[in-house]
């Protein structure tokens, strides 16, 4: 090996994999993009995959409460994450789907199709799949990153706020009618939890060797700090 090499090899930070799990709202999206972009790294989004497969289940007139149609079909669509921090990209059999899959309709019957295993195994395959082929390293958010589908990473992390601070954050996102009813938005987020929690097959929680981080009282750049702290000093370990 050459001296350039040698020393390059020596001084190029490690390409850690980063989980970032937690409830909605919490802030998992936004800290995880930013942390990403600070230091170098691929962001992938599982949420996003979960809505897009819902997307898909939806706009083919599947029962999404039919936990067999959804299984059935959980293998057809073709879905694919960019994964550049600054600009991530989903998209279904080819189509841009990052619209579609934030309304209110994906986000009612996302945990549905999210608890149907075959959608999980489908999911979990292809996260771990893009986690591998990132050399840079990756900061992976969703809810069972840490549990089940990287339990090996670098860094866990698990992020929590009050349903009060959550509801408020996202309540801020929405306009007229909708920002208005505050307790609608707490009532919808508290129960997409419930449902992300109570299923059977890799459920939202914490892992064991996860760093919790309450987010209440914090600031969106002060969570970032935090968390570019804790894996900084993973790399250079
Ligand atoms: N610490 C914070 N302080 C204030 N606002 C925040 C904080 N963290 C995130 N936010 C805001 O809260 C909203 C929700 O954040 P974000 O989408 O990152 O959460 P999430 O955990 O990814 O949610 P979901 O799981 O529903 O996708 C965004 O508008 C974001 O800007
Ligand atoms: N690893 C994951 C990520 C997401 N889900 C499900 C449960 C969520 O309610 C839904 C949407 O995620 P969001 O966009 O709010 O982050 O997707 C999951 O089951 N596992």
């Amino acid at each position: 090996m050459s001296d350039t090499v040698e020393t390059a090899a020596r001084t190029a930070p490690a390409a850690v994999i980063v989980g970032i799990d937690g409830p909605s709202g919490t802030g998992k999206s936004s800290t995880s993009k930013a942390v990403a972009a600070k230091l170098g790294m691929r962001y992938l989004d599982t949420g996003a995959q979960y809505r897009a497969i819902t997307w898909w289940m939806l706009s083919n007139g599947i029962d999404v409460d039919d936990a067999a149609a959804v299984a059935d079909a959980a293998g057809k669509p073709e879905i694919v994450s960019g994964t550049d921090p600054s600009a991530p990209t989903i998209a279904v059999d080819g189509a841009d789907a990052s619209g579609p899959i934030r309304t209110q309709q994906v986000t009612a019957a996302v945990s549905a199709v999210s608890a149907v295993p075959e959608v999980r195994t489908r999911l979990t395959e292809l996260q771990r799949a893009i986690a591998a082929g990132a050399p840079e390293g990756i900061v992976v958010e969703g809810r069972d990153v840490g549990t089940t589908v990287l339990p090996d990473a670098d860094v866990k992390i698990y992020l929590t706020a009050s349903p009060e601070a959550r509801a408020a954050r996202r309540s801020g996102e929405l306009k007229g009618k909708e920002a208005a009813d505050l307790a609608a938005t707490q009532a919808a987020l508290v129960k997409r939890d419930a449902a992300d929690s109570g299923r059977k097959t890799s459920p939202l929680a914490k892992a064991a060797d996860a760093v919790e981080v309450d987010t209440t009282e914090l600031t969106l750049e002060q969570v970032i700090e935090c968390l570019v702290t804790l894996v900084e000093e993973k790399r250079s370990a």
